[in-house]
């Protein structure tokens, strides 16, 4: 269904030697030299004449996609689904820890309504790609039907059209979705065959009793769905999400496009996860942002080989850990285009 296409890698040899060059001991900039690489290699594309062009971020825009989880009444998180729609009022009124990093770093932000339980009522800035009302209780049934993947797949493709259509070239994918944890927990365990035990986490900070809740839960409805879970897209539509399905489409989405994107935290790494593994192309385009608290991040993070920027023992989610991400992504972009090589600035004798 996506068409997408690893990164030419024609031109690697000149980028490296382009950042070799410069009037630095070699290697002495760390990440934010295969940082600068990654970047290069997505924006060149193997092709030498867009080689003396510089790189540049373009309309950086953070996507929240928000949505609710059945599983969220069976006391999986510290707060109830009504927290999501909530929140969602919360960010088009400006105020959350996402509105106030999106502000600061010059991420635009937008929102989107992949089903949360309660709509906002009247006009908002949030799009609608609503699935349904939130999904169904996953221990119980189906969190979702096949269709609404796919359907999910196409929203969120048009979305990310639509931006790069209007000149962005970097997108960034937070989430909200109160029980989400449980339902991207669940996704990494079916996905990776590793046990629930070791992908749970806390959340928000759920107490020892809910997490004992919360893993019991999910491993029914693994249990319940073991037969089904045949594809990718079968274990989003048994145990993911709205939110999720939409991040993953985006991912698929931006890769389709060229484009580069951020990954936030342990929901949003799932997507990643799922994104990955239906097209493994997809990988040359993401950016880690940064390792979350939640406990099974570390691995999940490691099955994609990914380092991430930052590690800030956050748990929240939203994007924040992606939008604090973006100066990074740009001080990568500002050392290639403007230090000096040896030969520019007339350093030599560094061995
Ligand atoms: C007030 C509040 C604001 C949030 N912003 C993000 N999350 C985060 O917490 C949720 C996932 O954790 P769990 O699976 O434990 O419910 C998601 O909504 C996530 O974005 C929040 C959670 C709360 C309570
Ligand atoms: O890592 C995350 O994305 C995360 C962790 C806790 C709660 N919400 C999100």
């Amino acid at each position: 269904m996506f068409v997408i296409e690893a990164v030419n890698p024609d031109v690697d040899d000149i980028i490296q030697h382009k950042i070799n060059q410069k009037t630095k001991p070699l290697g002495a900039l760390g990440q934010l030299e295969s940082l600068a690489l990654q970047v290069a290699r997505v924006q060149y594309n193997g092709n030498q004449q867009r080689l003396s062009s510089q790189l540049q971020i373009t309309k950086p825009t953070m996507l929240v996609f928000a949505a609710d989880h059945g599983i969220a009444a069976y006391g999986v998180s510290i707060a109830p689904s009504e927290v999501t729609t909530q929140m969602v009022h919360n960010f088009v009124q400006g105020g959350a820890a996402i509105n106030v990093f999106c502000r600061q770093v010059g991420f635009e932000l937008e929102i989107i309504d992949c089903g949360i339980l309660q709509p906002l009522t009247g006009q908002t800035s949030v799009i609608d790609q609503r699935l349904g009302a939130g999904t169904h209780a996953m221990h119980l049934c189906a969190a979702m039907g096949l269709e609404k993947v796919a359907q999910g797949f196409e929203l969120a493709r048009q979305l990310v059209m639509r931006h790069v259509a209007g000149g962005c070239n970097l997108i960034a994918l937070g989430e909200m979705g109160i029980g989400n944890t449980s339902a991207a927990t669940a996704v990494m365990s079916a996905m990776l065959n590793i046990d629930v035990e070791q992908c749970v986490g806390r959340g928000t900070g759920i107490d020892d009793a809910t997490l004992v809740t919360k893993t019991q839960l999910i491993n029914q409805a693994l249990a319940l769905h073991q037969p089904a879970l045949v594809s990718p897209e079968a274990i989003l539509a048994h145990v993911g999400g709205f939110e999720i399905v939409q991040m993953t489409g985006a991912i698929l989405a931006a890769a389709e496009q060229k484009i580069l994107v951020v990954i936030d935290g342990f929901i949003a790494t799932a997507a990643a996860l799922v994104a990955v593994k239906l097209s493994p192309q997809s990988r040359d385009y993401l950016i880690f942002a940064h390792e979350s608290q939640e406990q099974g991040h570390k691995l999940l993070l490691q099955q994609l080989q990914a380092k991430p920027l930052l590690s800030l023992g956050l748990r929240l989610g939203e994007g924040t850990g992606a939008a604090l991400a973006l100066p990074l992504i740009q001080a990568a972009v500002h050392f290639y285009n403007q230090m000096a090589s040896f030969d520019d600035a007339g350093v030599h004798n560094v061995v």
